[in-house]
C-alpha cells in the first residue's frame, strides 16, 4: 500500500494488457480532460455516449462540452437508470440506437455512468459491427473501483446475473472522484463493498487501513482517492495476470456467489444493490469459512464488523422486504448459485478465506454443508 495521494494529483493506473493496454485516470475534475484525452487516442473520431438519466441529469452536459471543445462530434443514448437496462431489452434500445447513429468501427462508444451502463454499453460496443472500441468514464463508487476496469461486460439473464456477455477492454477508464458527489448515500455505501473487498481478498494493510479511514473515504478528499487508486491498481494487477478468469482472477468474485443469488432472489430490484449483496455475501463467505475451520471466527468477525461500521448490510435478514417477503428457501438459493459462473461439471467454487487479506479459491464444494449454512442464516431472528 502506499502513501495517501494529495488532493489534487491525478493520477493514471496502467492496466498492462499488451497491445489493449490502457490507462485509468483518477482525479478531481478530470472528467474535463475527456475530450482532449481521446483526442489523443483516436484522432478524427465520432463518439456515441450511452448513460442513464440520473446521470445524464448531472453529468451529460459536461461530458458533451469537453468532447464539443476537442472538436469530436458525439451523440447521446440514455437509458433508465437501474438493472432494468441490464437486459435484452436495454442491449436492443443501445444497440440500435448505435446502429441509427452510425457509429462505425473505428468510432468509438463512451459509458457514462455506473456499473450498470459500463456493463451494457461495453457489451453492446463489444458486438456492434463484431467489436467497436469504448471508454469508460465510471461515475459510481463501484464503477470507479470495480467495473469499469477489466473488460467483464454483459447484460442479466431472469436465470442469474451476467449470464450473457464478453470480455471486452475499454482503451480509456476516466474516474473524476468529484462526479461521486452527486452520489446517494446508499449508492457510495454499497460501493464501498467493493473497496474493502480488495483489503479482505488479498492486502490485510489495506483493509487495516480502511478501518480507520473508511468514513473519510465517504466525506471525500485525499482519502477517497487514494482507496480508488488502491482498488484499481489491485484490480488491475490481477486482470492484467489472468484477463479471462482462468485461475487468480476469480478471487475478484469474493462475496458474489452469495451476493449474485441473493440479487436473482430479489428479480434484480431496488430491494438489493450489486454492492449490498457483495457486502453480505462476502461476510457469508467469511463465517462460511470459519465454520469450514479455515480462518477463526474472530477474523471472520472482523469482516461483517467492518461492513456493519460502514453501513452496509452483513445478514440476509437485512435485505429490504426480508420480513414481509421474506427471501427464496435454501434450495432455491442453492440453485441460483448453480448458475454461477464459477461453476465446473455441476460443482460449486467459492471464494474462500484463510485470513483477513488471504483469500482462496475453493474448487469442488460440497452441496450439503452450503444448503446446510443457508438453512441456518435464513432462520436467524430478525
Ligand atoms: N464488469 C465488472 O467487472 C463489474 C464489477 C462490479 C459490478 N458490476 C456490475 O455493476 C452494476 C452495479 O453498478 P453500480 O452500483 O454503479 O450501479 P448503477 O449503474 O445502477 O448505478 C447506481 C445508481 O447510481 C446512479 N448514479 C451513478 N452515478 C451517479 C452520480 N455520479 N450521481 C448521481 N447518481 C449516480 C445511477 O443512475 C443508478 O441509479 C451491477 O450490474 C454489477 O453486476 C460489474
Ligand atoms: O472483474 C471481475 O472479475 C469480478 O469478478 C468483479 C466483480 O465485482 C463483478 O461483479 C463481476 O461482474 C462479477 O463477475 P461474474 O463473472 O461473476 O459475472
Ligand atoms: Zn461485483
Amino acid at each position: 500500500m502506499t502513501a495517501p495521494l494529495k488532493l489534487s494529483d491525478p493520477v493514471k493506473v496502467d492496466v498492462a494488457l499488451g497491445d489493449r493496454a490502457y490507462d485509468i485516470v483518477i482525479g478531481r475534475g478530470v472528467l474535463s480532460s475527456l475530450g482532449e484525452r481521446v483526442a489523443a487516442l483516436r484522432p478524427g473520431v465520432r463518439t456515441a455516449i450511452v448513460t442513464d438519466r440520473t446521470v445524464a441529469k448531472h453529468w451529460l452536459e459536461p461530458a458533451e462540452a469537453s468532447l464539443a471543445a476537442a472538436g469530436i462530434p458525439t451523440s447521446r443514448i440514455v437509458v433508465e437508470e437501474g438493472e432494468i437496462s441490464k437486459t435484452y431489452a436495454g442491449l436492443e434500445k443501445v444497440s440500435e440506437a448505435l446502429i441509427a447513429a452510425k457509429i462505425e468501427r473505428n468510432d468509438l462508444v463512451i459509458a457514462l455512468g455506473g456499473g450498470v451502463v459500463g456493463d451494457l454499453a461495453g457489451f453492446a460496443a463489444a458486438i456492434l459491427r463484431r467489436g467497436v472500441d469504448f471508454v469508460q468514464v465510471p461515475t459510481s463508487l463501484l464503477a470507479q473501483v470495480d467495473s469499469s476496469v477489466g473488460g467483464k461486460t454483459g447484460i442479466n439473464s431472469p436465470q442469474g446475473k451476467n449470464l450473457l456477455g464478453a470480455f471486452h477492454q475499454p482503451v480509456l477508464v476516466i474516474a473524476d472522484t468529484a462526479v461521486l458527489d452527486t452520489l446517494s448515500p446508499r449508492q457510495f455505501r454499497a460501493g464501498y463493498a467493493e473497496v474493502a473487498k480488495y483489503g479482505v481478498l488479498g492486502d490485510e494493510a489495506f483493509f487495516t487501513w480502511l478501518e480507520k479511514n473508511h468514513s473519510d473515504i465517504f466525506k471525500g478528499g485525499s482519502a477517497r482517492e487514494h482507496a480508488i487508486a488502491t482498488s484499481c491498481r489491485a484490480k488491475a494487477g490481477v486482470v492484467s495476470r489472468d484477463e479471462r478468469e482462468t485461475g487468480e482472477r476469480a478471487l475478484l468474485n469474493l462475496g458474489h456467489t452469495f451476493g449474485h443469488a441473493l440479487e436473482a432472489a430479489t428479480g434484480f430490484s431496488d430491494r438489493l444493490f450489486h454492492g449490498e449483496g457483495v457486502s453480505i455475501g462476502m461476510t457469508l463467505a467469511a463465517q462460511f469459512s470459519a465454520k469450514l475451520g479455515m480462518i477463526g471466527e474472530a477474523d471472520a468477525a472482523r469482516v461483517g464488523r467492518h461492513l456493519i461500521e460502514a453501513g452496509l448490510p452483513t445478514r440476509l435478514q437485512d435485505i429490504a422486504g426480508f420480513a414481509q417477503e421474506g427471501l427464496a428457501d435454501a434450495d432455491a438459493l442453492m440453485a441460483l448459485m448453480a448458475q454461477d459462473k464459477k461453476v465446473k461439471r455441476g460443482k460449486l467454487t467459492f471464494i474462500l478465506l484463510e485470513a483477513v487479506g488471504r483469500a482462496v479459491i475453493a474448487k469442488d464444494v460440497e452441496p450439503a454443508p452450503v444448503r446446510d449454512f443457508l438453512k441456518e442464516k435464513l432462520a436467524q431472528k430478525a
